[in-house]
């Protein structure tokens, strides 16, 4: 390996560097009171109708990155990848309106809380034109990752999730979506790799503050507004 240069990816750096706040999004005390068995199903419950809203906020997210994807990317599967996750919303709105009649939750009357809002604000400002293909790339992988962590873990060994929120688990914790997970973050590295320093530091701020918005998106679910 003589003068082979051991450098680490950007995203497998930063979530080094990160590690704690990495940690307090992907282990938050809800998910892993669902991983435990003692979750409270109200918790569940405000976490289902609050999801929902952010997700339809998601999907013209995700849309605003497919244009991008079309006009920046140096790579056409970008394009394929990213309409894959496009689809996979589709069939998610289905699956929460499925879930919320099931546990009695009524979307229509449910009343986006201020970390919701804020989370879907901030969302919004990522559709400008302005915000750049690596940006928003790597803002799409931190915000499906720590889903698919955090549902994962749910799943592994020694989990004791009951049974009727296994599915909500694997909508996120499935090897599909893990896969798919590691997909964007190989687009978001390679992009990365080809970067200016300036989009380089952007793109690590915008890790830090989707990692937050995700840690008071959790903590939603406590309920104490
Ligand atoms: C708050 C939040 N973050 C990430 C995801 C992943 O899709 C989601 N559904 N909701």
């Amino acid at each position: 390996m003589e003068g082979a240069k051991k450098e680490m990816l950007m995203i497998e750096k930063w979530l080094n560097q990160h590690n704690e706040l990495y940690t307090t999004a992907t282990r938050h005390p809800f998910t892993l009171s669902i991983r435990d068995g003692s979750v409270d199903l109200s918790a569940f419950k405000r976490w289902l109708g609050q999801d929902y809203i952010f997700v339809r906020a998601f999907v013209p997210f995700a849309a605003s990155l497919l244009l991008k994807a079309w006009k920046e990317s140096d790579d056409d599967s970008d394009i394929e990848v990213i309409l894959g996750g496009i689809a996979a919303l589709n069939d998610e709105v289905s699956w929460f309106k499925r879930e919320a009649s099931k546990w009695g939750v009524l979307l229509s009357s449910t009343v986006p809380q201020k970390a919701n809002l804020e989370y879907c604000r901030f969302l919004e400002s990522l559709t400008s034109p302005e915000v750049e293909y690596t940006i928003a790339v790597t803002a799409f992988w931190a915000i499906e990752a720590v889903y698919q962590e955090s549902y994962a873990h749910c799943l592994a060994d020694g989990s004791k999730t009951p049974e009727e929120l296994k599915e909500t688990c694997q909508r996120w914790g499935n090897d599909g979506f893990g896969q798919y997970c590691r997909t964007l973050q190989n687009i978001a590295n390679r992009r990365l790799e080809k970067s200016r320093e300036d989009i380089v530091s952007k793109a690590e701020a915008m890790v830090i503050r989707i990692l937050e918005y995700e840690v008071e998106f959790w903590n939603m679910s406590r309920g104490e507004t």
